[in-house]
């Protein structure tokens, strides 16, 4: 299923469970701004070479329009517009002073060397800089971008606006970062796994899991559940997927990936077909990759209990209904991955006070936004009387229609 008809068919569900009028229903879904922008650079052979970038910019009722830049080859207008509007309601349900937005360009990163990443983010800074700003739209990073795509949009932005350190957010510690900005999506997801768990009587340790995406958001959650006791049986990536019953020993294999390695030759896994990863037997499955990876050709299959979504929109609402019919219990994503944009608020605090917090500060406050987060879309399950996906829908939206409405702006 498309992405944007997707996020839009959980928007609307939200909407009718929440008696939204629909002149409100309609506004909301509107995106404020939509900017596609060509960015040409020079490749280190001399060639010219063009790719498309997008900044969607979806609501700004809340505050500043706040969410991260990918580069992947399957970057398109409709994603990102998903994505941008997942930010709005993802702010809103962590209680952050927030509105909505994504960006994208279609590159595969992979392939550029590290000087023609530059020139291109370079190149797409220029092309957004007057639509970007600390007060106005603060970009992170997303898949395939790190603190180093944003050191490079903030010397960028600043050639233009001036020395602007909250421009952007997940930078590195030296440029005006947060400590526990790297970890924290990947915490955030562990600390939303055991608000779950408790409800259930269970924690963390002693339960298995299996991981697809072994990234900044993967790793990180792979090796906190791997320090809190629980055993990761299985994990993948773009390059394969491994498995091992016993557990796989993950600090070994992320010295192994650090030192240049991949999956595949890690010693003490079996190599698996990574079609079969996200249908492996466990307790929790997390994915931590792309959208849309769990779809009705796929969900009966399934065969853990609970599902962590760390990735954005990993499910689509098709998927949603066979797995709930089978009882597996779903963590959606605007509330599971929101560790990182709650730590991108903390960076953005941090920069605008000029003033540093230890890491300890920045992941106690992390647990007290996520678990207030879970106590107030459970409240909203019991109002609706529905599932995690729309008490979290039902709460975001709720909060974006007020802020709407007080400040005038209905349709
Ligand atoms: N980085 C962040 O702070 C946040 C990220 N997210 C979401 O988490 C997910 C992962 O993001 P990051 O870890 O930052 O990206 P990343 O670029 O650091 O890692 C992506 C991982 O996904 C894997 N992957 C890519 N294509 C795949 C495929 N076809 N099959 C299996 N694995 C594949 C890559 O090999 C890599 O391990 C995305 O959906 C992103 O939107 C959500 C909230 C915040
Ligand atoms: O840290 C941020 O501002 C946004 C992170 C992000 O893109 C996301 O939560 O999907």
């Amino acid at each position: 299923m498309n992405s944007l008809v997707a996020t839009s068919r959980n928007f609307r569900h939200a909407a009718r469970l929440l008696g939204l009028d629909s002149k409100l229903e309609k506004s909301l879904l509107i995106p404020f701004r939509e900017v596609k922008v060509e960015c040409t650079i020079p490749k280190d052979d001399g060639t010219l070479a063009s790719y498309v970038g997008f900044r969607v910019q979806h609501d700004n009722a809340r505050g500043p329009m706040k969410g991260g830049i990918r580069y992947h080859p399957e970057v398109d207008p409709d994603e990102v517009n998903a994505l941008a509007q997942l930010m709005t309601w993802k702010t809103a349900v962590a209680d952050i002073p927030y509105g909505g937005a994504k960006g994208g360009i279609g590159c595969a990163p992979g392939e550029l060397s590290i000087s023609e990443l530059e020139r291109l983010t370079r190149v797409f800074t220029q092309k957004i800089h007057d639509l970007i700003g600390s007060h106005i739209d603060v970009p992170a990073p997303d898949m395939g971008t790190n603190s180093q795509t944003m050191a490079w949009i903030l010397d960028e932005y600043s050639k233009f606006h001036g020395y602007s350190p909250a421009v952007v957010t997940g930078k590195p510690i030296v440029l005006g970062g947060s400590l526990g900005r790297e970890a924290a999506t990947g915490r955030g997801v562990v600390y939303a796994t055991e608000a779950l768990l408790a409800e259930f009587g269970k924690s963390v340790s002693g339960l298995t899991f299996v991981i697809q995406g072994f990234g900044n958001v993967g790793s990180w959650a792979a090796q906190l559940i791997h320090e809190k006791g629980g055993k990761v049986i299985a994990l993948g990536d773009v390059s394969g997927a491994i498995k091992n019953p016993n557990g796989i020993d993950i600090p070994a294999l992320i010295k192994h990936r650090a030192a240049g390695g991949v999956l595949k030759d890690f010693e003490g896994v079996d190599v698996m077909d990574p079609k079969e990863l996200l249908l492996h037997e466990c307790d929790v499955l997390i994915p931590c990759a792309l959208g849309g990876v769990l779809n009705r050709e796929n969900a009966a299959d399934v065969r853990a209990k609970y599902i962590i979504e760390a990735a954005n929109h990993p499910s689509d609402p098709e998927a949603d209904e066979i797995l709930s019919k089978k009882g597996v219990v779903i963590l959606p994503d605007i509330y599971a991955n929101a560790g990182g944009v709650i730590v991108s608020y903390f960076e953005w605090v941090q920069n605008i006070q000029g003033f540093m917090w230890d890491e300890d500060k920045v992941n106690m406050e992390l647990q007290k936004y996520m678990t207030k987060a879970f106590d107030n879309i459970k409240a909203m399950c019991k109002t609706h009387e529905c599932s995690l996906r729309m008490g979290a829908f039902t709460l975001g939206v709720n909060r974006v229609a007020r802020a709407t409405l007080l400040r005038g702006w209905e349709a």
